[in-house]
């Protein structure tokens, strides 16, 4: 692999403008059978969604994966969804039991829009054989399966009738993959995406270490189609960590789905937990996110996300924050 770098490392180069006011660029996204408003849904994770913070997404057009820790619910989370009109999309493990609950959706012809294979290691034989399980009890079910790094898995994955593909193995905030193991695409995570991009015919979801909201269009230059995000989501007022306050400062607390306090047990921990600036609304945070990938539509020099696809770029080697502060 020649030319590995993050997303510190590189600036996209602007290209002329061709709108007279940001608000003429669009930054949706089609994912499926669905478009939706920003190309970035926030992480399956329990500190990041709950299934208030799922309908409002859904009700307003952004997309949502709902998490897969309180696994008795999700049955009844797809009826809901479905009662009140919007897209129904969960999380699955690859244990026998959840077999078992792919087969009860399919009996009971709830047909969830999106399902998501959410396994740390995704290029695997468990992750191959679930794909095929749901394809074969609900194949209308668009499939998002992960998580890896590497364009045969990509490639695996994708032949196994996976309709997207999620990259990112460590590079997430509270992941410590990285430290215990060795391996991963942590600190070359834009890299990878390229890598795991060029070889795929269908879309990657990049996942993990996006800190600033222009690494979401550095994202979609190397080949994303969607961004996951968790750290830039854990913050808000309806965030479902917990919120602290020290020395007069309110924070919420997020951790790893693969942490001690997600497990309940010190068991093949690789994640762990921290606290985040509390930092206001959910939707204040999406309508700047919208705003500033308008602008990076316009700095792309185009009026919707296909333009940034196109750009140059130069790769700057983590001098780009110059010693700035992120904000
Ligand atoms: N994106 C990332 O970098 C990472 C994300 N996570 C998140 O943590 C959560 C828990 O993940 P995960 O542990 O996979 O889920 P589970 O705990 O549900 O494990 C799924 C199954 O895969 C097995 N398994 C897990 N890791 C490996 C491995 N490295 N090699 C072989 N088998 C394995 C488990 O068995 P056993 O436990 O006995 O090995 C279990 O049978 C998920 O939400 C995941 O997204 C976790 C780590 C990295
Ligand atoms: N290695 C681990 N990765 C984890 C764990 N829990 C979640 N994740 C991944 O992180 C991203 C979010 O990353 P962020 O940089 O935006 O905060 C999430 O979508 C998962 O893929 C974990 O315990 N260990």
């Amino acid at each position: 692999m020649e030319n590995v770098f993050d997303y510190e490392d590189i600036q996209l180069i602007p290209a002329k403008c061709v709108v007279n006011s940001r608000s003429a660029c669009d930054p949706s996204v089609k994912l499926g059978n669905h478009t939706f408003k920003l190309p970035v849904v926030p992480a399956n994770m329990q500190t990041i969604i709950d299934e208030t913070i799922a309908t409002q997404l859904a009700q307003e057009g952004y997309f949502y994966v709902m998490h897969r820790f309180e696994p008795e619910t999700r049955l009844s989370f797809v009826e809901k969804m479905h009662a009140q009109g919007l897209i129904a999309s969960i999380s699955v493990g690859v244990k026998p039991e959840e077999y078992e609950f792919v087969q009860m959706l399919a009996t009971k012809e709830l047909v969830p829009e999106y399902i998501t294979i959410d396994i740390a290691h995704g290029h695997s034989t468990a992750v191959i054989e679930m794909i095929q399980h749901i394809k074969q009890h609900l194949p209308e079910t668009f499939v998002i399966a992960g998580n890896v790094g590497t364009p045969e898995a990509v490639r695996e994955l994708e032949n196994a009738g996976a309709d997207a593909t999620k990259v990112g193995i460590g590079p997430g905030k509270v992941c410590i993959t990285k430290i215990k193991t060795g391996f991963g695409t942590g600190g070359w995570q834009l890299a990878a995406l390229r890598w795991c991009a060029k070889a795929a015919s269908k879309p990657v979801i990049a996942d993990g270490g996006i800190r600033t909201h222009g690494d979401i269009a550095k994202s979609i230059r190397f080949g994303a189609t969607m961004v996951m995000i968790g750290s830039l989501f854990a913050g808000h007022e309806e965030s479902p960590g917990d919120t602290v306050e020290r020395d007069g400062k309110l924070y919420k607390e997020y951790f790893g789905s693969a942490s001690e306090f997600q497990k309940g047990e010190k068991k093949n921990v690789e994640g762990k937990k921290m606290f985040v600036e509390h930092k206001g609304a959910l939707q204040d945070t999406l309508t700047e996110m919208e705003q500033d990938l308008q602008s990076a539509i316009s700095y792309a020099g185009g009026t919707d996300l296909d333009s940034i696809r196109h750009v140059d770029y130069v790769i700057v080697k983590n001098s780009i924050f110059n010693g700035d502060k992120v904000y």
